[in-house]
């Protein structure tokens, strides 16, 4: 199943399984990008404010030797205002002409002159956000990078209901994809409800439970593990395929690059097994900036 693929609403195949880069060191996430090209993955999932978009670029240039160029990249919040400009500093980064898609990091434009360009604080701190600009806008800057034929697609990251019904209020080009927190702790039905009656995709990420993969331990994932013989990585990460879902674990170890691959079908009694978690089990959201800004998400309410 590992050869699973979703169409975005282009009309473009994505495939349901790609590789993950957040907190890939440097010196390690070259040979975990090339390692996963050469061994079947051609969903790469990178972003500008990772700071590691170069050591991927020489991963896909070592992994295009015998593996297929896919990539999703990220514009990161000091960017808002200058889309276009991100998107070109991630492609000389990465080595390519252009990307299969282009999303915003999170709907929260930062200060473009703050005081560090991926992360502006204010001397207290907080997040230096940019008040005068605003997410509709870098929406607008995205449909025109799309008319550029630098990115193949255009879609968001980290976006809730209401925050995208605002969005979609003044958007031209629907987008093609929303990426968010999605595990059995953190299903967000209404999401993935919203986006599949728009023809939204949905990619979950941090699938594991983030660093160090928490939810392996988590008795009812492991029970579905048992039952089908599969290691419980394998049931997080069909579950989201089973949900009509793209998935994108992060790993830099090859073994579990491999292990990743494999997805089974799960049936309607293990979904509703792992859906069952959530109504005994609090939200947990592993990640979750101190924007200092209400997202819309019911469980931070
Ligand atoms: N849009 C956004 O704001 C966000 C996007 N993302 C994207 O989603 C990706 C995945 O999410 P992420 O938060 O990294 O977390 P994941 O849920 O993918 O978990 C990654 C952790 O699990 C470990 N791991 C991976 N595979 C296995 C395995 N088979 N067995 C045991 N442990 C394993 C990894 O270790 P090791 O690497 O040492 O093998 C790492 O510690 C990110 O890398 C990033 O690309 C993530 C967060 C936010
Ligand atoms: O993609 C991963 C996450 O969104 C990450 O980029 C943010 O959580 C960032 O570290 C931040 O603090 O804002």
């Amino acid at each position: 199943m590992s050869d699973t693929e979703f169409t975005l609403n282009t009309g473009a195949k994505i495939p349901a399984l790609g590789l993950g880069t957040w907190q890939s060191a440097p010196g390690e996430v070259k040979n975990a990008v090339s390692h996963a090209l050469k061994v079947g993955y051609k969903h790469i999932d990178a972003a500008y404010v990772y700071g590691n978009e170069d050591e991927v670029g020489e991963g896909l240039a070592e992994g295009f030797k015998s593996g297929i160029k896919r990539e999703d990249v990220f514009l990161w919040c000091t960017y808002h205002s200058r889309v276009e400009e991100n998107l070109d500093l991630s492609l000389k980064s990465l080595g390519l002409d252009y990307v299969d898609l282009y999303l915003m990091h999170w709907p929260v434009p930062m200060n473009p002159k703050g005081n560090d360009p991926k992360f502006p604080k204010h001397p207290d701190g907080s997040r230096d956000l940019d008040t005068t600009w605003s997410y509709t806008q870098t929406w607008k800057e995205m449909e025109a990078v799309l008319a550029t034929g630098k990115t193949r697609a255009i879609g968001v990251a980290n976006f809730s209901v209401p925050f995208l019904e605002e969005l979609m209020k003044e958007a031209k080009v629907t987008p093609a994809a929303n990426q968010i927190e999605n595990h059995p702790y953190l299903p967000q039905q209404e999401i993935v409800d919203y986006c599949k009656d728009k023809g939204i995709l949905i990619t979950a990420y941090s699938p594991l439970g983030s660093t160090g993969s928490p939810l392996f331990q988590e008795k009812e994932i492991q029970e579905v593990a048992k039952k089908h013989d599969v290691s419980p990585g394998t049931v997080l990460l069909s579950y989201h395929v089973a949900r009509g879902s793209s998935v994108i674990p992060k790993s830099v170890t090859p073994s579990r690059i491999e292990e990743n691959m494999k997805l089974i079908k799960l049936d309607s009694g293990d979904v509703k097994a792992l859906d069952n978690i959530a109504k005994t089990h609090p939200p947990n959201r592993f990640v979750y900036p101190a924007f200092g800004v209400n997202l819309g998400f019911p469980d931070k309410q």
